[in-house]
């Protein structure tokens, strides 16, 4: 059996009192008396548990402390100060935030082994640290749905190859992710990813933005200028809603996609240019086509590479690990009790449409886990109603399976979607919850498929 191991934060001390190790003989004991010392155990080794004793409590340590555990936010931790301390608003606003329970000095040893037990049983069953992020930062496009895993497939294969790609998909789907994503595993991938968004920039000044200009082309043009298809030289350049961009500059963009040279404005001399243009709308394009309001040459030049980034209301298995990947990346906004998501948020978030898809998602959870009052996020907290009737009016059946699946995703929720610990959460085997999943129409979950890889299809 593998031994439990806990942190011990002694900040200010020399030693750490014979106490701890008295209460916890059996246990691996990493011992730290500085924070900086803390930090190179942490960064060394997954720990869950930690201990603080604190002697002196003053104010700059105080802040030190909160910003320490603020940093640590997924550990779970037990306090123990002196009475004094307790008398300031802040340092008992500090345990209140941040750990599980306190101690007063002298240390009850009896006392502080089964308060360390607790948290440790408490602490294994609740999810699994963040993974540390290790060098350059690729776009990983979260999510577990079947729709996801073809696109990240589609990506794969996209990247590799030299033409113009064109990405479909609604408003806030993940489109531009999926362009950095194409980039990220193209070999161009340490040249730029320059984005631009053609429906935000003024029809007059998309030209030289694009293009560039030569000193004197305009009134006000003391100087050259390179427009964004040059700095991305080497890279991809990002057309967000190409759909708006202006007939005149359609064709502009066609002769460098066939030629692969620019005409900066005020300018005939050509300049060779080695960029990937990778583009997207949310409007139909074929349509725009047919309408007479998009090239058709310039459709079929850039849709010869086509993706489809799928609405969030259709891959509705996405939505919890979306949530909870980024409830881990704005941990360092939320209010310090918020802990995570309850089992009726799941549910609000499953019977919710997504009008407004991944980005609007975002904004639900991150203002949730600053506004929320309790340690759960709650329906209200992301500005959703359950939508469903109340539980009494539903036949009983329905009501089990219905209770079966909340406990379910709450459980894989607080269990970083480890089965191990879900299936000790909710007091099933392994096979059971696979079982479970199975029955509920859950995916199972797995570790491997979050980033778009082509090297992990
Ligand atoms: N699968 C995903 N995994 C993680 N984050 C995602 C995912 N899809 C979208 N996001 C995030 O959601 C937000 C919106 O995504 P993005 O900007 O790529 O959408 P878009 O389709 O380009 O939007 P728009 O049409 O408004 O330009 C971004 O913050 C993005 O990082």
């Amino acid at each position: 059996m593998t031994k439990k191991n806990l942190l011990c934060l002694a900040v200010g001390s020399t030693a750490i009192p014979e106490t701890i190790n008295a209460a916890v003989e059996d246990w691996e004991v990493y011992e730290a008396v500085t924070l900086a010392e803390a930090r190179r155990h942490l960064k060394a080794r997954p720990l869950v548990l930690g201990v603080l004793l604190v002697e002196a409590h003053d104010e700059p340590l105080r802040a030190a402390l909160d910003d320490f555990l603020h940093e640590h936010w997924h550990m779970h931790w037990v306090a123990a100060l002196h009475a004094p301390a307790l008398e300031s608003l802040a340092w008992r606003q500090l345990v209140h935030d941040h750990c599980g329970d306190y101690h007063t000095w002298p240390l009850d040893i009896e006392r502080l082994r089964q308060t360390l037990g607790h948290a440790y049983g408490l602490a294994t069953l609740c999810r699994a640290p963040p993974a540390p992020r290790h060098g350059k930062q690729e776009a990983a496009l979260t999510g577990q749905s079947a729709a996801i895993a073809r696109l990240r497939r589609q990506i794969g294969k996209v990247a590799n190859a030299s033409a113009p790609v064109l990405i479909w998909g609604e408003s806030g789907s993940g489109k531009e992710l999926a362009a950095q994503a194409v980039h990220a595993h193209s070999p161009r991938r340490d040249g730029p990813f320059v984005p631009i968004n053609c429906g935000a920039i003024p029809a007059s000044l998309i030209q030289s933005e694009l293009f560039g200009y030569e000193r004197g082309a305009f009134t006000g043009a003391a100087r050259e200028k390179r427009g964004l298809i040059e700095t991305a030289q080497g890279g991809s350049i990002f057309l967000d809603e190409i759909g708006d961009l202006p007939m005149e500059l359609q064709a502009n963009l066609l002769r460098f996609l066939q030629e692969k040279t620019i005409y900066r404005l005020g300018s005939t001399r050509s300049i060779a240019v080695d960029v990937r243009v990778i583009a997207a709308s949310h409007v139909n394009l074929a349509q725009a086509v047919e309408r007479g309001a998009f090239r058709e040459d310039l459709y079929y030049r850039l849709a010869v590479l086509a993706l489809d980034v799928p609405p969030l209301r259709e891959r509705r298995e996405d939505l919890l690990p979306l949530a909870e990947h980024f409830f881990n990346t704005y941990a360092s906004e939320r209010a310090p009790h918020v802990k995570g998501f309850s089992g009726r948020a799941a549910q609000a978030m499953r019977d919710y449409d997504w009008p407004g898809n991944v980005r609007e998602l975002l904004n639900r959870v991150r203002r949730a886990m600053v506004m929320a009052e309790g340690r759960l996020i709650l329906p209200q907290d992301l500005g959703l109603s359950t939508g469903r009737a109340p539980a009494e009016s539903a036949p009983l059946d329905d009501a089990r399976i219905r209770a079966e699946r909340d406990a379910i995703d709450a459980s894989l929720l607080r269990a970083g979607r480890n089965i191990t610990l879900a299936a000790r959460d909710l007091g099933v085997s392994r096979m059971t919850l696979y079982r479970l999943l199975a029955k509920h129409g859950i995916r199972a979950p797995s570790r491997s498929c979050y980033t778009a890889s082509p090297a992990s299809k």
